[in-house]
């Protein structure tokens, strides 16, 4: 029995083809797990199904094949204890910045007095540094005030597993790298699970406990989950100084550069999935060359010297 929070088991998403062509399979074979209070972006090319494997997690379309398993119960719909942040912002614009954030904490704390509700709501906004414009609504406010709005939203309804869907991709490289601390001080604090997708290898090693990689769409797998163990907490002027990290960009970067289209090594446990094959860059980079006495050619024996011989000869 897998006692993950999060558990996805062969999933596959096929959509039919149009006007008597075959049917699209965007990804198969796809099991992963998330343990709670992880954070595990995904990465892969544009069209591979990162998006319509969030959906599905989210409750909001369903899988052609397989199941994803979330605190024991299967995910068959939408529900609050699933959180998603788009890029598109996804707030309702006749509300304030306030109001919209309020409206999420209220439906998922009917009970609470109205006072209750506007302090934490307050609380959020003020970590996403968004005190000051609270009483503006979405179209007075820039894009990178809005996706700050979206993720106080998120994060302030503490919804068990968080799903952000490249909730930056749209933003300036100073906002991005403001939100992203924004997101990583909130994240601290609350240590809710959360799966993130985004096309920024950096963005991806500065947050993630895991990183996943997705092989070329179609028929799509989670070929690799690369551990990132830069010690925590993390600010991207120290993260860059650190020893490993050139070690793991530059993996990250040849998986999507060279390795993407044609990637299909998976390990699987004793039930048969197929799960990504853990991966260390680090400890791979640094670990001896190993070798495999049945690949030698069979004249090949090792070469021996005699160093005190030749130093003599030399000497
Ligand atoms: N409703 C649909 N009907 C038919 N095909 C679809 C549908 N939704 C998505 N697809 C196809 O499924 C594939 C995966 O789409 P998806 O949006 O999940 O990719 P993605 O990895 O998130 O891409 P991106 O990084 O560009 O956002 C694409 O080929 C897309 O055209």
């Amino acid at each position: 029995m897998s006692h993950a929070f999060v558990e996805v088991q062969q999933a596959a998403k096929r959509f039919p083809g149009s006007k008597g062509s075959a049917d699209l399979t965007v990804f198969e074979n796809v099991s992963f797990q998330l343990q709670k209070g992880e954070f595990v972006c995904i990465i892969g090319h544009s069209g591979c199904g990162k998006s319509t494997i969030m959906n599905a997690l989210a409750g909001l379309d369903s899988l052609s094949d397989g199941a994803m398993i979330m605190d024991g119960r299967e995910i068959d719909g939408p529900s609050l204890e699933r959180g998603v942040v788009f890029q598109n912002y996804s707030l309702l614009p006749w509300l304030t910045a306030l109001e919209n954030v309020r409206f999420g904490v209220r439906a998922r704390w009917p009970e609470w007095k109205e006072s209750q509700v506007t302090e934490h709501s307050l609380h959020y906004l003020e970590m996403v540094g968004l005190k000051e414009v609270i009483t503006r609504k979405p179209a007075q406010l820039s894009g990178g005030m809005r996706q700050r709005v979206s993720i106080a939203r998120a994060f302030a309804t503490k919804p068990e597993l968080l799903l952000l869907d490249e909730p930056f991709g749209a933003l300036d490289a100073l906002t991005r790298g403001v939100i992203q601390d924004e997101l990583l001080k909130i994240w601290s604090q609350d240590r809710q699970t959360v799966f993130m997708i985004t096309h920024d290898v950096d963005e991806a090693i500065l947050l993630a406990d895991r990183i996943f990689l997705m092989t070329n769409g179609p028929e799509a797998r989670i070929a690799e989950a690369v551990e990132i163990d830069l010690p925590r907490p993390r600010s991207r002027g120290e993260i860059v100084k650190h020893p490993h990290f050139y070690t793991l960009r530059n993996y990250l970067v040849d998986f999507l550069v060279n390795r993407a289209s044609d990637l299909r090594t998976l390990s699987q446990d004793s039930r048969g999935l197929h799960y990504p094959r853990p991966v260390n860059p680090v400890a791979e980079a640094s670990a001896p060359a190993t070798y495999h006495k049945a690949d030698a050619p069979a004249s090949a024996s090792p070469k021996l010297v005699n160093l005190s011989a030749k130093e003599k000869h030399h000497g």
